[in-house]
């Protein structure tokens, strides 16, 4: 091996490609649910594979009840896939653990803490002391803006700004890869229009490896670097849509007409694998 080689490979950069090795790595991913009583298998997810690559912001879409979810719970190791392999930093993982955080739809904070101790708790449970806890916390606050609000019980926060101090307290975990599963979707078109620029500019920040679910094709087209479109279950990867629209994006980018354009690519390959015109308001 020469010495560029084994440096490339040092590095984590394949020899061939000169690519990084990915964060996320999935390499045919079954997912199936037995039904114990009726003996019926059901297939959500058929032979996926995907890599994210350091610092990738991709998105998956595709219609309602496709094998999306399965395939991120999955990935969180919250759901044990029926074959095929996950691997964060080449190790492969089956359970969750620190280096990926989720944030789902609902914010679920604890109602008896604020937003200072709701952010410090899962660090005190990952074993970092309380002192480096509070000013862990403190930076990830700052950063999402919620200074205000530090000493704020849940049930004084609107929805929006639950939704703010979910993802401040994933970021505070410092994952490898932050992982998302339609977390605007719950919140009225104003505020999730805040929170989508809110998360561009925390990804700015943090240049976090993200994988998320949605519906909202925008958003998907708003946010990622690259989208996937799952087929109707059981899911396979039908398209991949790379979005080039510069960065650092915010929302005016959505006036830019290749905008539309990218949108209306992510519209026809989900059409195309459902074999019909999908209802953009309604069906997905
Ligand atoms: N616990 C379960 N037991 C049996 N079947 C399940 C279970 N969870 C999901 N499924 C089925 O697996 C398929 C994929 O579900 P999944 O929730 O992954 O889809 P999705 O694309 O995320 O849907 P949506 O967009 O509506 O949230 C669906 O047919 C669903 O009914």
């Amino acid at each position: 091996m020469s010495l560029a080689v084994g440096q490339a490979v040092a590095e984590g950069i394949s020899s061939n490609q000169e690519q990084p090795q990915p964060k996320l790595s999935v390499e045919n991913l079954m997912i199936s649910y037995e039904n114990h009583k009726s003996g019926e298998t059901t297939e959500a997810v058929h032979n996926v594979s995907l890599d994210i690559k350091p610092g990738e912001f991709v998105t998956i879409v595709g219609l309602s009840g496709c094998g999306k979810s399965s395939f991120l719970n999955a990935v969180a190791g919250l759901l044990k896939a029926s074959g095929g392999t996950i691997r964060i930093d080449g190790k492969p993982v089956q359970r969750p653990g620190p280096d990926r955080a989720v944030v789902f739809q609902k914010a679920s904070l604890l109602p008896w803490r604020t937003t200072l101790k709701n952010i410090t708790y899962g660090l005190e449970i990952m074993g970092i002391p309380k002192r480096e806890a509070v000013e862990r916390a403190r930076k990830y606050i700052k950063m999402a803006k919620l200074e205000d609000y530090e000493n704020f019980y849940p049930s004084a926060l609107s929805g929006g700004m639950q939704q703010r101090v979910n993802l401040a307290r994933a970021l505070a975990c410092e994952p490898q890869v932050l992982l998302m599963d339609e977390p605007f979707s719950a919140l009225d078109a104003i505020t999730r229009e805040g929170l989508q620029n809110e998360l561009l500019l925390l990804w700015e920040l943090t240049k976090k490896t993200v994988l998320m679910v949605t519906h909202q094709i925008d958003e998907a087209v708003l946010l990622s670097d690259r989208v996937i479109v799952f087929s109707p279950r059981p899911a396979v990867i039908v398209k991949e849509i790379r979005i080039d629209l510069p960065r650092p994006r915010t929302p005016e980018v959505k006036q830019n007409p290749y905008f539309d354009q990218l949108t209306q690519r992510v519209w026809s390959a989900i059409n195309k694998s459902a074999g019909k015109r999908v209802n953009q308001d309604y069906e997905i």
